[in-house]
């Protein structure tokens, strides 16, 4: 991992060792992509003043989120089918978040269940809901989140529907892998992958299993997605989870000021900014351009995180300058997660954590409370 310097070296890495289906996957974005292209290029434009002499020998990123201490203002998002970038991927990507001292968030869609990753790491970690038109079975899973001692429910409400990534289709994204031939012989290429998950022999969601008829099959992801996820959802139904759920609560997928004050006089203790990462509302503004208006509105009542094209700690710095308590990391740390398992993500989060630092160094600031509109242009 030592030659691996910036997050683009991890993303290149992976793409070598993970099946092309599983890569394509987390590249994605929906239909033409621009609002995936637009989160990136909205956070690029955004420009430093570069201050100096001042004394900035003593330097702290830590701070806090949601009142937990963290070494740095991140926390790894949710990610689902991340134990096929790696197997047991969760496990892995937790551990990291872990020893390096930042909140992890386990999806829903993940490969490893609740309590594999509960069984396997110390400290609680946050749990992603989605919520699907079983409601007892949403129930049991808010349930087996509150048996794992999970610290935040983190309720996402940007994917009532699936937004339609191309690639995704074309190439027949399943979990399990479908055994084609063309699926075959990428695995061939990719052995290390592949003994890794013969060995783990987890291949397909965790948390649904036995949910489902036939969930033991070969499952396309959207298909699954489309017929099981509730598109009835609305702003009452927070009040259901609230009643389940007695703990934090961080509402995701909010792009609007209206939706914000809403999520914020619902009860929520942080929103999320996001658009899923560019995966869903095809045409949607970035993250970062809705993010200051967002923090205005509700930021004195409701702690604001942000998502969304996060790939540097000068990201990271950016987002804390426009309002942002903290960020989650999407393909950062999947990427990380791709190239080397614990080991990736622990890089991934170092590199963002150094760059962080220097960042603050050369823009005059000594802790993450002193980051405002002030360090940029
Ligand atoms: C491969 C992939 C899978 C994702 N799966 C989920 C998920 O299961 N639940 C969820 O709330 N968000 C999911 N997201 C969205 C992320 O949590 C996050 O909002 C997004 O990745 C942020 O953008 P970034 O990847 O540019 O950092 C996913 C994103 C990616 C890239
Ligand atoms: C399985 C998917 C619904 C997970 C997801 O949220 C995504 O791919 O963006």
């Amino acid at each position: 991992m030592k030659t691996m310097t910036c997050i683009e070296d991890l993303r290149q890495a992976a793409r070598r060792r993970v099946p092309r289906a599983f890569f394509d996957y987390v590249e994605a974005g929906a239909y033409s992509e621009q609002t995936l292209r637009a989160n990136r290029a909205d956070l690029e434009r955004l420009t430093f003043r570069q201050r100096v002499l001042v004394d900035v020998s003593q330097r702290d990123t830590a701070t806090t989120i949601l009142g937990e201490k963290v070494s740095l203002p991140i926390a790894l998002a949710p990610i689902g089918l991340g134990g096929m970038q790696w197997a047991n991927g969760e496990i892995h990507a937790c551990r990291a978040a872990q020893a390096a001292g930042v909140p992890y968030t386990l999806a829903t869609m993940a490969i490893c269940s609740i309590e594999d990753v509960a069984e396997a790491v110390e400290k609680p970690f946050w749990f992603q809901l989605y919520v699907m038109k079983d409601r007892g079975f949403v129930r049991s899973l808010v349930e087996r989140a509150l048996a794992a001692r999970c610290s935040a429910l983190v309720l996402t409400v940007d994917l009532q529907v699936l937004g339609q990534r191309h690639v995704d289709v074309k190439n027949g994204l399943s979990v399990p892998p479908a055994l084609k031939l063309r699926n075959l012989l990428d695995m061939a290429t990719k052995p290390g992958w592949t003994r890794r998950m013969l060995a783990a022999k987890r291949w397909t969601f965790g948390n649904l299993a036995g949910h489902v008829k036939g969930q033991q099959g070969v499952r396309e992801v959207a298909d699954w997605v489309s017929h099981q996820f509730d598109p009835a959802l609305n702003w009452n139904d927070i009040e259901w989870v609230r009643s389940i759920w007695p703990g934090k609560l961080i509402i995701k997928g909010i792009l609007d000021v209206e939706d914000a004050r809403i999520a914020s006089k619902a009860g929520a203790t942080a929103i999320v900014v996001s658009n899923h990462g560019g995966r869903q509302l095809d045409g949607a503004p970035s993250t970062i351009s809705r993010l200051p208006k967002i923090v205005e509105a509700v930021g004195s009542q409701t702690e604001v995180l942000f998502d969304g094209g996060v790939r540097s700690g000068q990201d990271v710095m950016r987002a804390l300058a426009l309002g942002a308590r903290g960020c989650l990391v999407g393909r950062a740390y999947i990427y990380g997660l791709g190239a080397g398992g614990e080991a990736g993500v622990a890089t991934a989060i170092d590199i963002l954590r150094k760059e962080l630092s220097v960042t603050m160094a050369l823009t005059g600031t000594t802790s993450i409370d002193e980051v405002d509109e002030r360090v940029l242009n």
